[in-house]
């Protein structure tokens, strides 16, 4: 089959001539003709996944275009897109294996789905979609290219088992390059040369597009001088960068056109996007459809979700910079946002400011948190970070979805950062993990003695503190700590101390470091996690899926994904996956510590069977993937946010 043929976008040039005098447009005019490379290469992709379908049935598609189907050799082409004047500017080849079926058809599963309530979804389904969507991820960090911690790993993940699932799915990212090793990352991200003209800042600006095509995923990186440098995509050793606000400023821009101006695999995704804007970095996006787009007639039938993975930043800056973001003098009170005044520095402040995720929550179509604990938990005052209100008002629009583990990356029985493989089914190479573990850190070789592990930022919200000042108590014990993370200089100075303490039980290790982690997780019996909120946490799936066996604060995720153990449910044979304690004090975690450590020392069978219902837990992204799907179908039910 030869790739797939496109006319000029005439269509979007016209909406293009609507919004003249608006400058962010500009991308749109140098809107392609098919790539016979990106062409050939998409079309592969969609008729693997049409593949997949072919048993089940029926589809249809929601994004560039599914107004008119027609036949084509050995298959439809669905949704021919068309401008004014009738050219075909889009649309998707499906092989005849698989069926179209009616919007009216989706329409009718649409208003059954309105009736069930937003917070709790079935995670039994695993049916392909009904409606398939042009997804537009736009993140900080995505791995492998960038990651610091949680988000990384999610908007490297979950788009792929969207599009596993038959979406057409991008992600927007910045292309950070800081000299090192890491640069290598990009290396098979090509220049698709669509630089686009972003104006922000009094000025404009030129970001550049760089594309790769991988795991069925468009990865789009956006390439500016400001994200170059040494350093995490945050900061460096001096603290957090000065100009943040204007590097995301430039993401959320350049994410906003990247679906209107790459022609990826020979046509752009349109107009119709659903976006999913995670964090605050990513939080502009919903207010620029809203405010710079929609009122010019594009992203009209646009919808975006604003995904909560860490409530304590927000991108708060002073009232002034309202003007650096490239918006409408009228939509300020979006991003409004004052200081109670016991926050504010002193009398005359008047703690006026912006805010870009309450910007995002306020005009988002639907929000999503990262468990189901935590979607409860930002609508209370302990756990809203002064947005409690506005979270409880949205709270129809607000879901909670678990995060899934990627499993090709976090696996036993295939992970190549371990010196041994193992699987629920023969534990042995755990053992061995162990022992290599042991001999890694320096400490000594015994099996018997429990091994213990954190990994995590060392921050105030991951308690490390309150783990800290337990560390010397534990040492009491017959055990031994590892503690990998890196973050705030005190903790990493209190750990040396400990360390130089506590020679033979004791090791801290100051760093991101992806293998080792792997390996901690493998090799230790145990995994602490006393974080003081946690939305989702991953570091305690990864441990159950490696054998590992929790001991978590009772909190958000941490509080849904680990199950306290309970040596007499099911006549003695015993139920739960971990230890999840309550109140967060140095007591309560050397309480739950000290059960998980006898339990391990002492009682064999007990232990094995935490182990393996731990391993046994589905947790992988298809679940939550199914989950995205429901909250993507709500949002195409309501009308978009208009104002
Ligand atoms: N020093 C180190 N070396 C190597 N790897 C390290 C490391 N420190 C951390 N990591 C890795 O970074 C990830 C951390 O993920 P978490 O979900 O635990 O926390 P985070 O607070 O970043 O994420 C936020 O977003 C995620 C995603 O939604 C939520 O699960 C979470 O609750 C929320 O706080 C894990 O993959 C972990 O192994």
């Amino acid at each position: 089959m030869e790739a797939l043929q496109i006319a000029p976008s005439k269509y979007l040039a016209a909406k293009l001539v609507q919004s003249s005098g608006i400058n962010c447009f500009s991308g749109v005019r140098r809107l392609g003709f098919a790539s016979l490379l990106y062409g050939k290469r998409k079309h592969r992709s969609f008729c693997a996944r049409a593949r997949s379908y072919k048993e089940e049935g029926e589809f249809v598609s929601r994004g560039s275009g599914n107004a008119q189907n027609q036949e084509a050799e050995g298959g439809v082409l669905v949704g021919a897109e068309r401008d004014g004047t009738d050219s075909v500017v889009g649309f998707r080849f499906i092989p005849h294996s698989v069926s179209v079926i009616s919007d009216e058809r989706v329409l009718e599963t649409q208003e059954a789905e309105a009736d069930k309530p937003s917070e709790e979804i079935s995670t039994s389904d695993t049916t392909p979609p009904s409606t398939t969507y042009n997804v537009v991820f736009v993140t900080s960090e995505a791995a492998p290219y960038s990651k610091t911690g949680g988000l990384g790993d999610v908007c490297g993940s979950l788009p792929i088992a969207l599009a596993a699932r038959g979406h057409r799915v991008m992600v927007v990212s910045p292309r950070y390059m800081d000299g090192g090793l890491s640069d290598k990352k990009f290396a098979n991200a090509v220049d698709t040369e669509k630089p686009t003209k972003i104006h922000c800042f009094g000025g404009v600006q030129e970001v550049g597009l760089f594309h790769e095509y991988r795991a069925g995923v468009d990865w789009v990186f956006v390439d500016h001088p400001s994200y170059h440098r040494p350093g995490t995509p945050y900061g460096d050793g001096f603290g957090a960068f000065g100009d943040n606000q204007f590097r995301f400023t430039l993401l959320c821009h350049a994410a906003c056109e990247a679906p209107l101006v790459l022609p990826l695999g020979g046509y752009t995704y349109g107009d119709e996007c659903l976006f999913i804007a995670n964090d605050w970095h990513a939080g502009l996006v919903p207010v620029l459809l809203a405010a710079k787009y929609r009122p010019h007639g594009v992203y009209k039938d646009a919808r975006s979700i604003i995904v909560i993975h860490n409530l304590a930043h927000q991108g708060v800056e002073p009232a002034v910079t309202y003007k650096n973001f490239g918006l409408p003098p009228g939509w300020y009170k979006a991003l409004e946002w004052v200081f109670p005044t016991w926050a504010r520095t002193h009398a005359l402040d008047p703690g006026e400011a912006v805010n870009v995720l309450k910007s995002a929550i306020v005009t988002a179509d639907r929000i999503v948190t990262v468990s189901q604990g935590y979607a409860w938990e930002i609508t209370t005052p302990d756990g809203g970070y002064g947005l409690q209100e506005l979270l409880s008002s949205r709270k129809s629009v607000l879901t909670g979805i678990t995060n899934g583990v990627d499993t090709d990356e976090w696996n036993p029985s295939t992970d190549a950062h371990l010196p041994s493989l193992y699987s629920i089914d023969n534990l042995s190479g755990k053992a061995e993990c162990k022992a290599a573990l042991q001999a890694e850190l320096g400490l000594p070789v015994r099996p018997d003695c429990p091994l213990i592990g954190f990994i995590g930022r060392l921050d105030y919200q991951k308690g490390v503190d309150i783990l800290l000042s337990a560390a010397p108590h534990l040492m009491y014990d017959d055990v031994q700590l590892v503690m990998l993370g890196s973050g705030e200089k005190q903790y990493e100075d209190w750990m040396r101390q400990l360390e130089s303490t506590y020679k033979d039980k004791y090791r801290g290790w100051v760093g991101f470091n992806v293998p080792i982690s792997h390996r901690i997780t493998a090799g230790c019996d145990i995994l602490v996690m006393p974080s003081r909120f946690e939305l989702c946490g991953l570091n305690q799936l990864y441990a159950m899926r490696y054998g590992t066996v929790p001991v978590v604060h009772s909190t958000g995720g941490l509080r849904d994904t680990v199950q306290t153990f309970d040596p007499y449910a099911k006549e003695g044979a015993g139920e739960g996956t971990g230890w999840a304690f309550s109140p967060l004090t140095k007591d309560s975690l050397l309480t739950a510590l000290q059960r998980a450590v006898l339990t391990c020392r002492e009682h064999k069978t007990s232990w094995e069977g935490l182990m393996k219902r731990g391993m046994e837990k589905n947790t992988s992204w298809d679940n939550a993937a199914v989950q995205y799907e429901q909250v993507f179908d709500w949002a195409f039910i309501d009308p978009p946010y208009a104002g």
